[in-house]
């Protein structure tokens, strides 16, 4: 096998869908959610695979992980055709979609992890290592013995990776993962991948809404839309092909009821209650900016952030005018 571990080209899946035409007529809609999607993964790479809701993600992870038939196109996991070969592939690969949960729930922890040793036939030396990492990494030993159905969001995402990982698999395949977890659970487990991605032996393909995962894991980014690849390549090139933007954060004392609007500089977002407002520098400089904001509010206090992903990705999008590269293509939905 090459060093490559993903290789889809031109994949392609439809769904038809029934929509109500009238009172009690059905008509036949064909959703196009991946529209020739081509994706080579190395092996080791981190790769963040996001896109707006309904964009064809987890579509797509269907398709890699053997879950899903393609409607078309070349697809090999690990050298292997994902739907033909589902069982093998299961060898080389670990799960984790948000949804399906791989633990027996009435069991403790524990026992699932035990009863997976004998599902993958893995080695006990092998498993035994494997589990004592994670217990390790994850802090597992403080609920290794409740059972699943007990355990919060947080631990049984902990128990997931865990069990996704436990027959030692080349690719990781997570949908979503921190998705819910409380701030301590989620830097438990972006700290955790991240580990598992400096070793360079485990391939990750992750999506997900929250584009802190992506900064803290993954050096390449693939954007999809419409079942399309609108960008693949490293965040600093995203910035660099999106022209990023500064932004200028305020803080007031009391809320504007209406915020400024300076030209050269939108109001991205408001928050604490109005209290807070952040500003992208286009044309305008941040002293016109601030000069503007004084004049109208007392200022508790001002900072410039650097060129900040979510907003690249915001504007990306929204395929804003302004914003240089791919236009959204049309919707792809015919119908039948
Ligand atoms: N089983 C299905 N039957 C019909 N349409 C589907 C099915 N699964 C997905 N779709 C449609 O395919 C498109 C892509 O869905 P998908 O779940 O892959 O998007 P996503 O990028 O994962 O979105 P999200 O971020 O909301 O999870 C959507 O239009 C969705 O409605």
């Amino acid at each position: 096998m090459s060093g490559n571990v993903i290789e889809a080209h031109g994949l392609r899946k439809e769904f038809t869908i029934r929509v109500k035409a009238g009172r009690l007529r059905r008509h036949k809609r064909v959703v196009t959610a991946v529209d020739g999607v081509d994706l080579v993964v190395r092996r080791g790479e981190m790769l963040g695979y996001i896109g707006p809701n309904g964009a064809g993600k987890s579509t797509t992870l269907k398709m890699l992980t053997g879950v899903l038939t393609p409607s078309g196109g070349e697809v090999r996991v690990c050298g292997l055709p994902p739907v033909a070969r589902r069982t093998r592939l299961a060898r080389h690969i670990g799960v984790v979609f948000g949804q399906r949960s791989q633990l027996w729930w009435d069991l403790p922890l524990r026992d699932s992890f035990d009863l997976l040793r004998h599902v993958y036939r893995v080695p006990a030396g092998d498993h035994g290592a494997r589990l004592r990492r994670c217990r390790d990494l994850l802090d597992l030993d403080a609920f290794l013995d409740i059972p699943v159905r007990q355990l919060s969001l947080g631990q049984r995402m902990r128990g997931e990776l865990t069990a996704a990982l436990l027959h030692g698999p080349q690719v990781l395949f997570l949908d979503e993962p921190t998705i819910g977890l409380d701030v301590v659970s989620r830097q438990a487990v972006r700290g955790f991948l991240a580990e598992l991605g400096r070793t360079g032996d485990t391939t990750l393909v992750l999506t997900t809404h929250d584009l802190a995962d992506i900064e803290r894991l993954c050096a390449r980014l693939v954007v999809i839309d419409h079942g399309r690849v609108v960008h693949d390549g490293t965040i600093a090139a995203l910035h660099d092909r999106y022209g990023s933007r500064r932004l200028v954060v305020a803080e007031l004392d009391v809320a504007l009821p209406e915020p400024p609007a300076p030209p050269g500089a939108p109001l991205l977002r408001t928050e604490a209650d109005g209290h807070r407002l952040v500003y992208a520098l286009e044309t305008a400089s941040a002293a016109e900016v601030v000069a503007g904001l004084a004049g109208l509010a007392t200022l508790r206090d001002i900072s410039i952030v650097e060129p900040d992903i979510e907003d690249v990705v915001a504007r990306m999008y929204r395929a804003e005018p302004d914003v240089p590269g791919p236009r959204r293509p049309g919707p792809a939905a015919r119908t039948a």
